[in-house]
């Protein structure tokens, strides 16, 4: 049991940790070394004071880990008493593909530090798979140890070292199959693992067989399939009703409806499980296109465009700058999924932007962070459509009124595809 706890501290010990304060400010790096280290300034105000743990859930199997974490945040979240704070963290080896690994921080400040206690509760009960515990020492260093029932295992020493920012912010080395999906049977294995845990993933998964996709990606188009993307509340519904009556075209969606009362459930699923179900619904989507543009022009209301910027943009914390570079392979069209004629995507002035968002009421008291949250993930999430290649992405400015954006769209669908 020791030596078992031995090597799983040498593996923490060998990658870098990162934690998130919250989503406005970027991540502080650091690892652990055998010698103290003096703390840089942001190190410092990290381990300030109070107790601090890092706990990870890390089991078996992605689907298993990814549900783990998700539990173990909100059991943390549940049971703290006031005074405690829960971290995304988040622990890597640089520049190695999938070794990202989600964690949480939690400094304790409360009354009679009793966050220790929770911890011990959950990882008696298994939900908490290893536990790092941290003090400050005299000389302005921070030592760690694990927290474990042997005696000699918790006596092993570690430091918090500083290490520099790396140069790919470390969630990009596991969106490929985490996060975004290329092929069809990828994005079918992860509901696969799910069988058992996830009962309604079997229909999904029947759902997509039954839409024969195979014939789908060499399907040949003879309308046009017109994509419209954009972020919320940019007059996506608005635009393609309109161009449904103008062109007399067929009006599809993605997630499509056949997936209407299954989203809901994907939705409360870790990322892992919820982008392959929007993965999937392309795939669903793709095939409602390749029979209905036999027939007539098909507009199509978000498609893989869609499920790749959102999943990249809420994968990559902070700011746009920290988005996979321009050409990077994750910004790739899956070679199996039929690809639209044209994709446009609606974008609204700031200005514009607010006023809409005003109108739908958001909640006073947490308006003025969600906003400031909201506008980061934003740009995150409209800088990686536009990075999306095979097909790019045409922007249309949709500040102007429904039927001037409506003229504006039917001209570039007039000129792109001889409509
Ligand atoms: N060009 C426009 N000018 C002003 N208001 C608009 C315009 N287009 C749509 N709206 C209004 O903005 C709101 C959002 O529009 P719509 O529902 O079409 O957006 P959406 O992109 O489909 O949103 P979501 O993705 O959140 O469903 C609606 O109240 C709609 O009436
Ligand atoms: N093709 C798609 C469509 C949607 N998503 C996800 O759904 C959210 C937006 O959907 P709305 O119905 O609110 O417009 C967004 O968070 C995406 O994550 C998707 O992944 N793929």
């Amino acid at each position: 049991m020791a030596s078992r706890s031995i090597s799983r501290l040498a593996q923490w010990c060998s990658r870098i940790f990162m934690v998130e304060i919250n989503q406005k400010t970027e991540p502080i790096y650091f690892a652990l070394s055998s010698k103290p280290s003096a703390l840089s300034p942001e190190l410092d105000a990290l381990f300030g004071s109070g107790k601090l743990f890092s706990v990870c859930a890390q089991c078996d199997g992605r689907v298993q880990s990814a549900r783990s974490h998700a539990h173990l945040k909100s059991a943390l979240a549940e049971k703290l008493p006031p005074g405690c704070d829960l971290l995304d963290a988040a622990f890597f080896l640089p520049d190695v593909k999938n070794s990202f690994v989600r964690g949480l921080f939690l400094r304790d400040n409360s009354a009679l530090y009793s966050a220790e206690r929770v911890v011990n509760q959950l990882r008696q009960n298994g939900s908490v798979a290893s536990v790092l515990a941290y003090t400050r020492g005299n000389s302005g260093d921070c030592a760690c140890s694990i927290v474990s029932d042997e005696p000699a295992e918790r006596e092993r020493r570690y430091y918090v070292t500083p290490v520099p920012v790396p140069l790919r912010h470390p969630a990009t080395l596991n969106i490929i199959n985490s996060d975004v999906f290329y092929r069809l049977e990828d994005a079918c294995k992860v509901l696969q693992e799910c069988n058992d845990v996830i009962p309604e993933s079997k229909a999904v998964l029947k759902l997509v067989e039954e839409q024969k996709l195979e014939s789908v990606s060499n399907h040949a188009k003879r309308f046009p399939v017109i994509v419209i993307e954009g972020l919320d509340a940019t007059g996506k519904t608005t635009l393609t009703c309109s161009l449904q009556k103008a062109l007399g075209a067929v009006l599809l969606k993605s997630p499509p409806q056949c997936l209407g009362d299954f989203r809901q459930r994907f939705d409360a699923e870790p990322p892992l499980i919820r982008r392959a179900f929007y993965a999937l619904g392309n795939y669903i989507t793709a095939a409602q296109i390749a029979r209905e543009s036999a027939h007539a022009p098909v507009i199509t209301d978000r498609y893989w465009h869609s499920t790749a910027a959102y999943a990249i943009a809420t994968a990559v914390s902070g700011r746009e700058e920290n988005l996979p570079a321009v050409g990077s392979e994750i910004y790739e069209w899956p070679s199996d999924l039929l690809r639209p004629s044209l994709v446009l995507l609606l974008s609204v002035n700031p200005e514009e932007r607010q006023r809409r968002l005003a109108n739908r009421g958001l909640d006073k008291t947490e308006e003025e962070s969600q906003l400031e949250i909201n506008h980061l993930f934003r740009c995150k999430v409209e800088e990686a459509y536009k990075r999306i290649q095979n097909p790019a992405c045409i922007i249309v400015d949709a500040s102007p009124s429904p039927e001037h954006v409506l003229q504006e769209v039917l001209c570039l669908i007039r000129n792109k595809c001889n409509l």
